[in-house]
């Protein structure tokens, strides 16, 4: 059942356009961790002490990309050298698989992070540095690398992804977070995901998903959400005939934004010569956005339909893409996801979504720009007031005319920027929205037998009462990827990902053998809440499992308290108090789930795609009117006053 999204049997990326200045050297990393290395691994896994090399695996049939440039065979001569020294081996959550051969374009080269090689170059020699690597961190830098930009991507970890990466275990391939990916499709403008990988020439197999997701609610009440949007309502109105009208005029509500939506050309709202551009050619649309902006669901929801449970239910569809209530969901994002699903569909790609991150980063490199990884930036370097570099926790120093923090915004103006300087926008910030929390997670490996053929990819799990929607542990998610791609699994197996939001609080201060028995009886009772209600025997058929804690995330996602993301403190004033890009401080931006439209893989794609186009108007790149710009920028800070 794939796609017709297809090109053959493994993605490719093509490079669209070479940047001359810096030809590509597309160096696959080949390097035995030196003391160094080893002591930044060590904050990533303090009880690995490892030689390794990161190379491209031709023989993998994970997500496998194929290169711009063919890999001659010396590329890899060296990928037998594996990790040859592991002592003290535990298994951590994201943590790198031993023996594992990881395809990333390129990697850290320990003498330019040691020595910093940048320094001379001032501002000249990059235009942007990225910190972080998330899809949105991604997005960015590819988006401006096919400006023409000189980007330098910097990386805590070995791989990229961040949220969106993935780690392997005895035969499984294992996605770090969702597996639900919007934005995927090949029609329309919403399509983000597709497009940022067109945008360097790659393309990935998709599987279409049949069923976004199966609720298993309150009352034994039983939702698919059908791919096809008819059937979907069908179902829904099946079960609450009295408010069918109701329903309707909710989706109908939506579908009118996500319409307007995907008519726009999306670029950055920061930048007035593309925005005001867009009112002119779509007034319709632009003014129906602007009307929605500070609108919630839950609000517009209650217009239409009374019955409390099919309000709890649209909670429940708006929880699993924001964390909270329909009435602190943003009515534009609430609209986005809901029509999504069925416009373009949810699309899984051949091989995990890991490749997404490894195909952009690819993609990057074919550019003429650089990720290193194992390169954690531990503070912004600022002069005269202007962000002009970064320093690594080993000393280094790299420097460019732009700075993007990927960094969530509390990581940035708390860590990598002095928090007694924080800025009166982030202060405003930090007072409408808090982090979110985060996830208790299992990855599990079972027994085929123990799924029913028929079981759906997706599942919500809310057994008791409505009241524990939003409560930790209360919900369960549960992604079952080999559903749609066996290849991620050994034979007769099937993988389960299950999370359930949980606070870092909720783990802090257990001695080491608290925690892990803490982590055994919480994920025991996750697992029984599943086989009760879903698949009986589940326990025994359980062949592989890990658990991750808010402090897992916290280590490999490198997020403060291993949140998922920003979430209103209140009811918000829809999208209004969501910040953009640009920052208070001239020449740095942030992009990532901290800045508008806030959580999402196809959300943080969008940020990064609009603050490519504002980076590359302030690096010279595109066009942009200094008078305007300080006039949109006025009115956008006195906006977000309003919220
Ligand atoms: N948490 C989850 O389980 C999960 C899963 C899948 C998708 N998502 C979605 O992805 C979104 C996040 O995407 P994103 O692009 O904003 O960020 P991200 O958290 O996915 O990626 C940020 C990257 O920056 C790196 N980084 C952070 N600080 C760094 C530093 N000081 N130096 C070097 N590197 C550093 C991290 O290692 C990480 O790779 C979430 O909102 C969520 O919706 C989340
Ligand atoms: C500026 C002014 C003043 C005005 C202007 C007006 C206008 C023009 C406007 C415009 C706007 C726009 C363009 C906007 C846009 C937006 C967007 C794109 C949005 C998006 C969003 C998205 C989202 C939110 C997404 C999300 C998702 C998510 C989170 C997901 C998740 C998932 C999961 C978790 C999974 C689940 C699972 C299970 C169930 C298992």
């Amino acid at each position: 059942m794939l796609s017709s999204m297809q090109l053959g049997s493994s993605p490719s990326c093509k490079p669209r356009k070479m940047n001359t200045r810096f030809p590509n050297s597309h160096s696959f990393l080949d390097f035995k961790a030196t003391q160094l290395e080893n002591s930044v691994l060590s904050c990533i896994s303090p009880l690995k002490t490892l030689n390794y090399t990161v190379l491209h695996d031709p023989r993998s049939s994970k997500p496998s990309l194929s290169c711009s440039k063919p890999l001659k065979p010396q590329n890899y001569t060296n990928q037998e050298v594996g990790f040859v020294k592991t002592v003290k081996k535990k298994r951590n959550l994201f943590s790198v698989r031993t023996k594992s051969v990881m395809d990333v374009s390129k990697v850290a080269e320990k003498d330019d992070v040691a020595e910093g090689k940048n320094k001379d170059n001032g501002g000249g020699g990059y235009d942007a540095i990225v910190i972080g690597s998330g899809i949105g961190g991604l997005v960015a830098a590819t988006q401006l690398a096919v400006k023409g930009a000189k980007v330098l991507v910097l990386e805590k970890y070995v791989i990229p992804g961040g949220s969106s990466g993935f780690y392997e275990r005895d035969g499984y391939t294992f996605d770090v977070g969702s597996s639900v990916m919007f934005g995927f499709s090949d029609k329309g403008n919403l399509n983000l995901i597709t497009q940022a990988l067109a945008a360097v020439g790659c393309k990935m197999e998709v599987i279409p998903d049949p069923t976004t997701v199966h609720y298993h609610l309150p009352n034994n009440l039983s939702v698919q959400v059908h791919r096809e949007y008819d059937d979907f309502i069908s179902e829904l109105t099946s079960k609450f005939p009295h408010e069918k009208e109701g329903i309707l005029k909710f989706y109908n509500e939506c579908w009118k934004i996500f319409n307007a939506l995907n008519s726009l050309e999306l670029k950055s709202l920061e930048e007035p010569i593309y925005l005001f551009g867009q009112f002119f050619k779509k007034p319709v649309e632009c003014l129906t956005l602007a009307y929605y902006l500070p609108q919630n669901a839950g609000t517009i929801a209650r217009k239409y339909i009374k019955d409390p449970e099919v309000l709890s239910f649209i909670d429940a569809e708006c929880f699993i893409v924001s964390t909270v209530n329909a009435l602190q969901t943003p009515m534009i994002n609430a609209s986005m996801v809901l029509c999504d699903r069925h416009f373009g569909g949810i699309n899984y790609p051949v091989g995990g979504v890991g490749g997404i991150a490894k195909s952009l980063t690819k993609g990057l490199v074919d550019q003429g720009s650089e990720i290193l990884y194992k390169a954690n930036v531990t503070s912004i370097i600022i002069d005269n007031g202007k962000a002009i570099g970064v320093r690594l926790s080993n000393g280094s120093e790299f420097f460019a005319k732009t700075i993007i923090s990927n960094a969530t915004r509390w990581d940035t103006f708390g860590k990598l920027l002095k928090k007694q300087d924080l800025p009166k926008e982030e202060e405003n910030f930090q007072k409408i929205y808090v982090k979110a929390p985060s996830f208790l997670s299992i990855h599990m490996g079972v027994k085929a037998e123990v799924l029913p053929p028929d079981t759906d990819c997706h599942h919500f799990v809310l057994e008791g009462d409505w009241k524990n929607l939003e409560e930790p542990y209360g919900s369960i998610f549960l992604s079952i990827p080999t559903m749609l791609d066996s290849s991620l699994a050994p034979k007769g197996r099937h993988i389960l990902h299950i999370f359930t939001t949980s606070s870092i609080e909720d783990w802090q201060g257990l001695s080491t053998k608290d925690y892990e028995r803490k982590k055994e009886l919480v994920a025991d009772k996750i697992i029984s809440r599943l086989e009760n209600k879903l698949f009986p025997g589940l326990k025994a058929s359980i062949e592989f499992k890990e658990v991750g804690t808010p402090k897992t995330h916290r280590r490999y996602l490198a997020r403060d308290s291993g949140t998922y993301g920003p979430m209103p403190r209140g009811v918000p004033k829809g999208l209004l108090g969501m910040p953009f890009n640009t920052t208070a401080i001239n020449g740095l931006y942030c992009v990532g789930d901290s800045c508008f439209p806030g959580q999402g893989v196809i959300a943080v794609a969008f940020s990064g795609v609009m603050c490519a186009h504002r980076v590359a108007a302030d690096v010279g790149l595109e066009k942009k009117s200094p008078v305007l710009d300080a006039g949109l920028l006025g009115l956008l800070g006195w906006l977000r006053s309003l919220a």
